[in-house]
């Protein structure tokens, strides 16, 4: 089923197909860059790339709602990343990489709004695996209460104990994708939980993150300053502190899957606020099959 509506939007800043799917079609416009130029940056195979050029289509990115599609396919493209039809690319790097995963669990880690979630849920979903999120099981172990309500009721420290409670549990499934908390990097004993699967960080530049954030609001987010000031600058003075104390940390991951360098790849510049989940999906399968296939 398809629709549509205005025309003339400006590049488009990435949208969560979730936020739209049930509503109008989008039609936006994309700059035209050079396709066989990306395309050879993207470190994939030559199967993959022919099958990628089979899939080039005209200018306009079509976002659609179908019954068919799952969240992870929803953007169709017409040029990077609407150039290609992702979703079949990354279906495809999914059947490829899925076998050599053993079974093993995905940690995906990062700082706050890096994406956690909505790429986890995209990447889950083409491997055939579940998507858990940390955060949301403390909520539930702690009945019902919100993480803000926990830092409140009960400080950090309750809140990161509960935190080791749920990744030591999770650390013994299997098949999931699984999206931690951007402080979940820096217990050691976590990371000895997160060993039993594979751990992916999802490195986001701070300005981006800033930005994410600042436009959902700082509510839900309890180590967030709630002092008054411009939301943007306070934000990313303490997301710079946070990431300070933790950058280390993150880098204990076994896959660093960095949004600046698949910007560079895709010729984009620094522009990292249109490279979409699915893409970071697929860059993400990548890194694994370079860990495991090495
Ligand atoms: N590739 C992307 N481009 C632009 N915005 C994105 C992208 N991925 C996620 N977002 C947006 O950033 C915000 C944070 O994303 P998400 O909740 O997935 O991050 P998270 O790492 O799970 O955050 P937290 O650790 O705080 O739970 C959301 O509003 C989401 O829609
Ligand atoms: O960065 C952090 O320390 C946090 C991130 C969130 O996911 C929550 O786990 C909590 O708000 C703490």
């Amino acid at each position: 089923m398809e629709a549509r509506f205005s025309q003339g939007l400006q590049l488009p800043t990435w949208t969560n197909p979730k936020k739209i799917a049930g509503k109008p079609v989008s039609s936006l416009h994309f700059i035209q860059k050079n396709v066989e130029q990306r395309l050879h940056q993207i470190p994939i195979s030559c199967h993959l790339l022919t099958r990628i050029r089979k899939f080039c289509r005209p200018l306009v990115l079509k976002v659609s709602r179908s019954s068919e599609n799952s969240p992870a396919s929803v953007l169709k493209s017409g040029t990077f990343p609407s150039l290609f039809d992702e979703s079949k690319i990354l279906r495809s790097k999914s059947e490829e990489i899925e076998p050599y995963l053993n079974g093993r669990c995905i940690f995906l880690v990062g700082m706050m709004g890096s994406g956690k979630t909505t790429v986890g849920e995209v990447l889950s979903e083409a491997l055939g695996y579940s998507f858990c999120d940390c955060d949301t099981l403390i909520e539930e172990a702690v009945g019902g209460r919100t993480v803000a309500e926990i830092f409140k009721l009960h400080g950090e420290c309750f809140f990161r104990d509960n935190e080791t409670e749920v990744l030591k549990k999770l650390s013994s499934e299997h098949r999931l994708v699984i999206s931690t908390g951007g402080g979940a990097v820096v217990r050691p004993v976590n990371w000895k939980h997160m060993q039993k699967g594979i751990s992916v960080w999802l490195d986001v530049p701070l300005e981006a993150l800033a930005r994410r954030i600042t436009a959902i609001g700082t509510d839900s987010r309890p180590l967030l300053h709630h002092e008054s000031g411009d939301p943007y600058l306070k934000t990313m003075k303490r997301l710079t502190a946070l990431f300070e104390e933790r950058g280390e940390a993150y880098a204990n991951a076994n896959v660093r899957v960095s949004l600046e360098n698949i910007a560079a790849k895709l010729g984009l510049d620094d522009d990292v606020c249109n490279i979409t989940p699915t893409v970071i999906a697929i860059e993400v399968l990548l890194q694994l099959e370079n860990l495991l296939k090495n």
